[in-house]
């Protein structure tokens, strides 16, 4: 594409140079610069884009977009001054890959639980209805039946134009995201056309980035501004309650779903056992009854969300419910290790105060001996939940073992000091094992029969983050090694 093209339709402060070139590709890592690129700085939280100029031309980039003022001696390379790079980043990448999100239905979940849970159930009941799929969220990204590994939840905004771009490319016609409050904050979903927004709930998560809960909430918010067809918000969340009355002014119409509040769709007569969680889906124009694997009324909620989605679709009852039936887990959520018979074992991703105390409530109404809980925090990430988080496990818990998640930069040590203040203030009994696949090994070996195991934290995670370093890690194929080598297969 002619770089003069894609100039036209971004806010500039100045271009110094050649803008009748062609432009090849397009990127915001040096690195991955080739011939003929357009390299986009990006002052960043560890480093700073404008550092690598240099790097990138020796690749091959022959236009940059910069912040600052910069000196290059290269005349041959094309300067374009803007004032917000990330900003320029996304309008690039739209009309680099000609507005890829046109031509989808894309329907983007956001809120502090259950996003990726909500968009596996949207999946299903889509390939149900016989369309064509794409996936994009914290586990992978997916085009059809092809996997796409990823590292974070929602790609940098070239990244994702270029996913879209694929998708289109495979027949995709159809696309569920999650949407993270950075990807808001950090415009990388700007220009994206979403036909619907879902907001799952709000509670405490990632302060070390947004500083305040009102700044998370404000992120949150703006995915409802860049809807077509509808918002679905849950009415029984106050924070849903606050969207509702803020985006009150919009034309976009408003679903809202629930259990307790007034809403458009409801759940009614609520079944649930420890695999399971049965309900009738009331709509304005149909009530089914449903069935999913996953328990807890957590799970309610997602199902709601993702029903609303299809409802908004037109989406026929019948793929609903076959759609959901068909989902009988999400990797690492609430997943039950079958092949452990003794007692039960669960692998579950929560790591939000919100997201544990939802969880080992679950458990608890099904308890029929103790509930053993095996949990850690991220490092680098949000400290403020870590006593929280230990406060919630040894009120709920007979017994928690904490552990490391993914330390990262930080010394697992003071993570599991920060967590240990929580668990004091409870009359929850606790274990300190600093190696996880040793605590889990403790928490097997302490387990007796009728006993719930909860492994809380890494749910479908692959690796432990410890240091600069990346290990190996499941916290399922774990648990099945420690058992096979304690004899409990
Ligand atoms: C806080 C945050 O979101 N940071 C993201 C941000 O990093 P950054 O701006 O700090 O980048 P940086 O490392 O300082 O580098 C600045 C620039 O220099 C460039 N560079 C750097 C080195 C080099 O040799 N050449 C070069 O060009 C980099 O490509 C970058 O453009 O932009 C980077 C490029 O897109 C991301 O990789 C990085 O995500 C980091 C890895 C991250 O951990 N993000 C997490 C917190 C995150 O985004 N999480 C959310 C929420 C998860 C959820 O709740 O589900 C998510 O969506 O995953
Ligand atoms: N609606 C919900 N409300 C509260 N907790 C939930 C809900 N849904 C799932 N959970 C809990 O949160 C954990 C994470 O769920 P899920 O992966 O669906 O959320 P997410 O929003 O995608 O998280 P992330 O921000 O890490 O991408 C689950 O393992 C479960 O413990
Ligand atoms: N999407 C979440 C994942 C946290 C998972 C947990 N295992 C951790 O490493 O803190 C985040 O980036 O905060
Ligand atoms: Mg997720």
């Amino acid at each position: 594409m002619l770089l003069e093209k894609i100039l036209q339709s971004i806010e500039k402060e100045r271009v110094n140079g050649e803008t009748q070139i062609q432009i090849d590709s397009i990127t915001y890592d040096s690195s991955r610069a080739k011939e003929n690129s357009l390299f986009i700085c990006i002052e960043g939280f560890n480093t700073d884009g404008h550092k690598y100029i240099e790097n990138a031309i020796s690749k091959g980039a022959i236009a940059i977009v910069v912040s600052k003022e910069i000196d290059i001696a290269n005349e041959k390379v094309t300067i374009i001054k803007v004032k917000n790079t990330r900003k320029v980043l996304a309008e690039i990448a739209n009309v680099f890959y000609d507005f890829p999100t046109k031509k989808l239905d894309l329907i983007g979940v956001t809120g502090t639980n259950g996003k990726t849970s909500t968009t596996y159930m949207i999946r299903n009941i889509l390939l149900q209805a016989n369309r064509k799929v794409g996936l994009v969220g914290t586990i992978s990204n997916w085009i059809g039946s092809r996997e796409i590994d990823t590292t974070r939840t929602t790609p940098e905004s070239n990244d994702l134009q270029y996913l879209f771009c694929e998708m289109l490319d495979a027949g995709i016609d159809s696309c569920v995201m999650e949407v993270s409050s950075h990807s808001l904050v950090l415009h990388r979903v700007d220009g994206s056309d979403f036909k619907i927004g879902i907001f799952t709930n709000l509670t405490r998560d990632h302060l070390d980035f947004h500083e305040t809960m009102e700044n998370y909430f404000n992120a949150k918010k703006e995915l409802f501004y860049k809807t077509s067809l509808c918002n679905i918000i849950n009415a029984d969340d106050c924070h849903g309650q606050r969207i509702i009355t803020e985006i009150g002014e919009l034309n976009t119409p408003i679903i809202t779903y629930g259990i307790n509040n007034h809403s458009t769709i409801k759940a009614q007569n609520i079944g649930m056992t420890i695999k399971d969680v049965t309900f009738d889906l009331v709509t304005p124009k149909y009530t089914v009854t449903l069935n999913i694997g996953t328990p807890g009324l957590f799970t309610v909620y997602n199902t709601l969300a993702a029903c609303s989605a299809a409802y908004a679709l037109d989406i026929d009852k019948e793929a609903i419910k076959k759609g959901l039936h068909s989902l009988r887990s999400v990797p690492g959520r609430f997943e039950i290790i079958k092949e452990i018979e003794d007692f039960t074992v669960i692998v579950d991703y929560a790591h939000t105060p919100d997201a544990l105390e939802n969880v080992l409530n679950s458990a608890i109404k099904f308890k029929e001996n103790r509930i053993i809980t095996v949990m850690g925090c991220g490092g680098d990430r949000d400290k403020t939940k870590r006593p929280i988080m230990g406060e919630i496990s040894g009120s709920l818990s007979d017994l928690t073992i904490i552990t490391s998640d993914n330390p990262r930069s930080e010394d697992p040590k003071v993570i599991i000091k920060e967590i240990k203040e929580g668990i004091e203030k409870t009359e929850g009994e606790y274990l300190i094992v600093e190696d996880r696949k040793e605590a889990i090994k403790a928490a097997l070996n302490n387990a007796k029969k009728r006993d719930i195991v909860i492994i809380v934290g890494k749910g479908h995670e692959k690796v432990q983050i410890i240091g600069k370093n990346v290990y190996p890690f499941d916290d399922k194929k774990v648990a099945l090694e420690v058992a096979r080598e304690e004899g409990l297969l």
